[in-house]
């Protein structure tokens, strides 16, 4: 019986800090994967091309990055994926990040296709619904009888990052059965929602106006689960958040034990 801990991938976002632009991943994610997962944390460069670095693609792809995890972590992030990406016209007004599209997707795919155990927080949960063909309303508070999704933007982090609204996790769910309950409160920071749930991806939980905040994907032979809301944000003290994490930590052990 190994050991060792078994290694999930972070992939980054492409933040311009000055002059330079950054990969980088915010701090709450890699204290989640690590002591929520007990995993070793491993931060993967969005690899599109970018003002300094040659598309990584060119180098390795997704298969040769898999072949060194035994999960796969998409972390949430104030850029949204490219409206083009499901077909929706481009939105300059839009806050991007081209270099995380360019490897999300492709790296979402070869994932499931490998069973690599793949958890997606927020954008990555919306990066999962693109890459297995589903689209995205970009902004749902625009949508009559949807609820106001975003965080209150003049407010400390605390008030942000607390329980927002509740959903109802559906009955037979990985989460229901995390839970031990149909019901959570969850926190809520996004202005992108699920508008049509990809093929292959099964609702986990929906929030009170019919917004899909989760889901499986049916055919995964392993861990495979996105969440809207922010389960890393104090995960310790939430049942659920620390019961998600140790689930993607046991199955991405699983995988290690098996390789
Ligand atoms: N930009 C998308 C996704 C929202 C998201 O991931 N928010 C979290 C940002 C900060 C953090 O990582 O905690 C949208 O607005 O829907």
């Amino acid at each position: 019986m190994s050991h060792r801990l078994p290694v999930i991938g972070l992939l980054a976002d492409v933040k311009t800090i000055g002059q330079h632009p950054f990969h980088a991943v915010t701090e709450k994610y890699i204290d989640a994967v690590a002591h929520g997962a007990r995993a070793l944390p491993l931060l993967i460069p969005a690899g599109g091309a970018g003002r300094d670095l040659q598309a990584l693609d060119t180098l390795y792809g997704a298969e040769e990055l898999l072949e060194r995890l035994d999960g796969l972590f998409l972390p949430g992030s104030l850029s949204n994926v490219a409206p083009p990406l499901y077909g929706a016209p481009a939105d300059p007004q839009m806050l991007g990040d081209a270099q995380r599209d360019a490897t999300s997707l492709a790296l979402i795919r070869a994932a499931i296709a490998r069973g690599v155990p793949l958890f997606a927080v927020c954008r990555g949960f919306q990066e999962l619904n693109v890459a297995l063909g589903g689209t995205l309303h970009p902004r749902l508070h625009e949508i009559p009888g949807r609820l106001d999704h975003c965080e209150p933007a003049d407010q400390p982090r605390e008030v942000q990052y607390a329980p927002a609204h509740p959903v109802r996790l559906l009955a037979g769910g990985v989460l229901a059965g995390l839970a031990g309950s149909e019901q959570a409160m969850v926190n809520s920071l996004h202005w992108q929602g699920v508008a049509t749930l990809a093929p292959g991806l099964i609702v986990e939980a929906l929030a009170p106006d019919g917004q899909v905040e989760a889901a499986r994907v049916a055919a995964a032979s392993a861990f495979a689960l996105g969440v809207q809301w922010h389960p890393e944000w104090k995960f310790r003290d939430n049942p659920l958040s620390s019961a998600l994490f140790a689930a993607f930590g046991e199955a991405a052990r699983q995988r290690l034990q098996g390789r």
